[in-house]
């Protein structure tokens, strides 16, 4: 992309006027909702009760704490679990070695007319081969002209590579160790004031370094929309896609590690200060921390095929010295196929979102339960289970399938699905879930966020609050996404959009 493209693209969020609005906006409701969870009334809209003086949120040993944190989502990130695999036989008998761990280069999605310029046929052929086996996955390379790679990822090379779910463990573990020898985890939620403070400093300051970072990025490593010659825009938006220091990769660590496990340990530490104050954590108190803990810990479970694309990205670019992800292609799964990823630039809008607004802002229900015990009974908790297991079968059913299908389209569980060929060689899945609505998995989310919720009762507004907000993400997402799907897809798009005429919810929306 030239920059001459990329300034041309169109500006969201309201353009530079949106976006600085957001940018004092997003910290003031986070702060707004933190005030308002420990306050009597624990009003949603209205004023706050009182706001609090500087030294009420300036504390250096609270800095210090996120700083520890920080370091040791780091470390977790870059745990060596290396693997070597074997090359094929090369010319001279010799067999090259390649250690194969989750910290290889992450990949770059390339367009596939690029693809189809280089020679590669743009399915799970093009000179690379995979089958699956009861061993694990066996994948081979062969490149014309380079050399060919044969690799067997077993399924501990898959589990084994400083995944996100590992990370969870071990910080689970960590913390029980912890707190058997004394760390008072439940004195926490009095310190949420000034964490949440530090963090936005902190976001602020990592933005401001990216920003800076990105001005001497090359144009191919700019993000297309955060690229607008606008500083406050692309600042917000973030200019760069995917800055990384080596092969550490800040956005992707950003989005699935410091953020996601803190809001657990912020959920567990409210729990157990509830036990403290109250002699044990309320029904309500263990739903939320449950059905929240699920799902992060779906999303990091999930996360695990991602180092296996990246390594299969890593083997190639050796393989065949071309820095190509046809792999990736045929491989992405999960969060690596979110707009996040492979769009949006990593500026203040996902550090902040990241770092800040998800532990401290999506932990509110249990916040708000801390402050405001609210009775439940068996009954009505079952209902709620109902709901959350409803949703998280529409959640898992459609990203699973999707996913499943894009890796393999002739995996037993998909290939009786009916598809739209589309002009770029990939094809949309017209049945099952993704012939339902448009958006199968942003519903089967909004029906978990109403489980979410549904604990703190219906006395207060405040605990819906991630409700409405994330109905309005996932409406606003949903467009963007419509968008570049018809940019990219044509005609085909609007099949689809045809044939599946519901966005998220049918004969709704
Ligand atoms: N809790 C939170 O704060 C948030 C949660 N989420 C969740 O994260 C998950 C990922 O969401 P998101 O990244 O927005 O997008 P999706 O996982 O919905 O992916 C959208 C992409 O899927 C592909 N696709 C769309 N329709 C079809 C079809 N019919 N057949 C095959 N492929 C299709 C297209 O990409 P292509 O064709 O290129 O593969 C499209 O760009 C969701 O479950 C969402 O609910 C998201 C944002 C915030
Ligand atoms: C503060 C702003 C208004 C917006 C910030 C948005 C971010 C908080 C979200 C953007 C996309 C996200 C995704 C997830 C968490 C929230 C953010 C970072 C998940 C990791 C949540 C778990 C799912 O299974 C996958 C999601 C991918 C997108």
């Amino acid at each position: 992309m030239t920059p001459r493209e990329a300034s041309q693209a169109p500006l969201e969020f309201g353009g530079p006027l949106g976006v600085t609005a957001m940018l004092l906006l997003l910290p003031a409701t986070m702060f707004h909702l933190l005030l308002a969870a420990r306050s009597g009334p624990a009003r949603l809209l209205g004023p706050p009760a009182y706001l609090p003086g500087l030294e009420e949120l300036w504390s250096p040993r609270v800095l210090l704490l996120l700083f520890i944190w920080l370091g040791l989502q780091v470390a977790l990130y870059l745990l060596p679990a290396r693997k070597v695999a074997e090359g094929l036989e090369l010319k001279d008998k010799n067999r090259l070695r390649y250690p194969i761990n989750g910290a290889w280069g992450f990949p770059i999605p390339v367009p596939e007319s690029e693809l189809h310029g280089l020679g590669w046929v743009p399915s799970l052929a093009g000179g690379a081969l995979m089958t699956r086996s009861p061993v694990g996955i066996s994948c081979c390379y062969s490149v014309p002209g380079h050399v060919c790679v044969q690799c067997v990822l077993s399924v501990e090379d898959l589990l084994c590579c400083g995944s996100g779910f590992q990370a969870l463990v071990l910080t689970a573990m960590l913390v029980g160790l912890g707190v058997s020898v004394g760390l008072p985890l439940e004195a926490l939620p009095g310190m949420l004031l000034p964490l949440a403070f530090a963090t936005t400093l902190t976001s602020f300051i990592f933005s401001l370094l990216l920003y800076a970072k990105a001005l001497t990025a090359p144009v191919s490593a700019l993000a297309p929309g955060g690229n607008s010659g606008n500083h406050i825009y692309d600042f917000f938006l973030g200019r760069e896609l995917n800055p990384r220091l080596g092969s550490f990769d800040f956005k992707y660590f950003c989005e699935l590690r410091p953020g996601l496990i803190g809001w657990v340990v912020i959920n567990l530490a409210l729990l157990m200060r509830e036990a403290e104050l109250r002699g044990s954590p309320s029904l309500a108190m263990w739903l939320v921390n449950g059905f929240q803990l699920l799902y992060v810990g779906d999303a990091l479970w999930y996360e695990v095929r991602l180092d296996w694309a990246r390594e299969a990205n890593g083997i190639l670019r050796m393989s065949s010295g071309l820095s190509l992800c046809v792999w990736v292609l045929s491989l992405q799964e999960s969060v690596l196929t979110t707009m996040d990823i492979i769009h949006d630039g990593f500026g203040f809008m996902l550090a902040f979102g990241d770092l800040a607004w998800v532990p401290f802002t999506y932990s509110l229900q249990a916040q708000f339960l801390l402050y405001h015990p609210q009775p439940l009974g068996m009954p009505m908790a079952l209902l709620i289970c109902l709901i959350k297991a409803i949703g998280y079968y529409i959640f898992r059913g459609a990203n699973s399938q999707k996913n499943t299908f894009r890796k393999n389209p002739s995996d037993p569980s998909v290939a009786g699905l009916e598809t739209i060929p589309t002009a770029t060689g990939r094809q949309l899945l017209v049945s099952g879930w993704w012939g339902m609505v448009r958006h199968p998995n942003y519903l089967g989310d909004l029906i978990m966020a109403l489980a979410w919720s549904l604990p703190c009762g219906v006395s207060h507004l405040l605990p819906y609050f991630y409700l409405l907000y994330f109905t309005a993400l996932l409406v606003h997402r949903e467009a963007r996404d419509e968008q570049q799907c018809l940019r990219k897809y044509g005609r085909a798009w609007q099949e689809y959009c045809q044939r599946v005429p519901y966005r998220i919810l049918p004969y709704v929306y």
